[in-house]
């Protein structure tokens, strides 16, 4: 079976900078996934023109609108940069202009020029899940995403309130508390399995 050598992390995009360079349906697409997770998240965009939805997004956002073509001055400020324009040239002068200065970049559907990848995310209060598929089939991506939205229980959130009130109770050292909370969490884990076949 080949392998997902992706590291995820999950970034507090509300305390980086991240740029999205066009405002058309591939730039609304990834606003509004990034957005749906993340609120707060601070984005600048340029382009010169935008959809009128993500102008709508943006005031609802706060999020800063540039009406103009790319320039790598742009760039300055950003840690994080997701190209979707509809000019290939432009794209890959963005993912080299990042390269250069070592921000992570994403042209938005161009597996080979990314850095990383977004994926398919599961918000159940505090609980996150992100799914990749190592870029092979983001369909599946959404249908697991489907899957584990579904089957995850909307008040998972009680299960860690809960523990992290039980684990500020718990007395001992580290590894007799650990002991402690894997033995009351023992019976959670159930084996439940994803059809394969179509
Ligand atoms: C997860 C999700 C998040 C998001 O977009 O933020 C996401 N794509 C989603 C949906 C989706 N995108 C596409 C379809 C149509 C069917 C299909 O192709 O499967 C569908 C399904 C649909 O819409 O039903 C088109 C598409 N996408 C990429 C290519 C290029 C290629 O594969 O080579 C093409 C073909 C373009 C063409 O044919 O021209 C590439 C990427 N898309 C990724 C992410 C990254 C890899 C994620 C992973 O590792 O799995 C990656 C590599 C780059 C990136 O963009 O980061 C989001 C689901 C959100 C959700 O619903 O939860
Ligand atoms: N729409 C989709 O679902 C989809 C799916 C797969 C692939 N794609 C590809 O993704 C690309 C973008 O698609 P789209 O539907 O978002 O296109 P679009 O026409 O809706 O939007 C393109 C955006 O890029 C901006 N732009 C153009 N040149 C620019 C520049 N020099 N600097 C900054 N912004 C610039 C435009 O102003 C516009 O806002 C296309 O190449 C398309 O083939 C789209």
């Amino acid at each position: 079976m080949e392998r997902n050598e992706l590291y995820p992390v999950f970034l507090k995009v509300n305390a980086l900078n991240t740029l999205i360079v066009g405002g058309g349906n591939v730039a609304l697409e990834k606003l509004t996934f990034m957005l749906k997770s993340s609120p707060n998240a601070q984005i600048t965009m340029v382009a010169p023109i935008f959809r009128p939805d993500i102008i709508a997004l943006s005031e609802k956002h706060g999020i800063r609108i540039i009406e103009d073509v790319y320039d790598a001055k742009y760039l300055i400020g950003n840690h994080v940069v997701i190209a979707t324009t509809d000019d290939i040239d432009v794209n890959v002068q963005v993912y080299y202009d990042c390269k250069e200065r070592s921000i992570l970049v994403n042209v938005a559907d161009n597996p080979p020029y990314c850095d990383f990848y977004m994926g398919g995310i599961v918000t159940k209060g505090n609980v996150k899940i992100a799914i990749s598929t190592n870029g092979q089939s983001p369909t599946t991506a959404k249908r697991l995403r489907q899957f584990f939205e579904d089957v995850i229980p909307d008040d998972v959130d009680q299960l860690v309130q809960n523990l992290n009130r039980y684990r500020d109770t718990l007395k001992g050292n580290f590894e007799e508390k650990v002991k402690q909370l894997n033995e009351v969490t023992k019976s959670l884990v159930s084996r439940k399995k994803i059809k394969t076949q179509l």
